[in-house]
């Protein structure tokens, strides 16, 4: 059993390695964490908290993470949620995006905030399809994850869990 589930949905994985640094961070606050793609997870037993995160395409989430809100959504009205979506590159790598409408509707049952925005990244070696490989090589072309920024929204997290936040 652990205190916190972190599920995410990604395409070309940039928003997977977010998850496991949100993982890496809560566990060192003493917070036994899970981290698993949302299309896996088949129940919320044993978990007190869930993170959920979403790649952006289109300013819509991946499908996975939209099925995981509405298959999900009784268990998590029982449970502490925390959003966050990832995305914006290039000049706009800090611009909050807006949450898309379907994630708004089924976030009403749900005592969370919107989801928090981190930059994202375009890398033409990881980049899936032809868009993705042509918006991989002008100015949106790069990784814009801000670490620090993750890192502390994750001990911000702990905190509110009751852990111990010592930085
Ligand atoms: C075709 C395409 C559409 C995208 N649309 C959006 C978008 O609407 N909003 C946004 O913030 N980022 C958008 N992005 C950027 C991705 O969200 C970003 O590359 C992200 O880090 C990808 O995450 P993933 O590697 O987990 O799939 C788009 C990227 C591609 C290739």
């Amino acid at each position: 059993m652990s205190d916190v589930l972190v599920a995410y949905a990604t395409r070309s994985g940039a928003t997977a390695e977010i998850a496991e640094a949100i993982a890496t961070e809560l566990r060192a606050c003493g917070l036994d964490t899970d981290v698993r793609a949302a299309g896996s997870v088949h129940d919320l037993d044993g978990y007190r908290a869930v993170v959920l995160g979403s790649a952006l395409y289109l300013r819509r989430w991946r499908p996975d993470a939209v099925r995981f809100l509405r298959r999900h959504v009784a268990a998590l009205s029982d449970r502490r949620v925390w959003l966050f979506h990832s995305g914006p590159c290039g000049r706009d790598r800090d611009a909050p995006q807006p949450e898309p409408a379907v994630v708004r509707r089924r976030r009403r049952s749900l005592d969370c905030d919107p989801p928090v925005t981190f930059g994202g990244k375009l890398d033409p070696a990881t980049a899936r399809g032809f868009f993705a490989r042509r918006m991989a090589t002008g100015e949106l072309a790069g990784d814009f994850r801000d670490w620090t920024r993750i890192r502390a929204w994750a001990r911000g997290i702990a905190a509110e869990l009751g852990a111990r936040v010592d930085r």
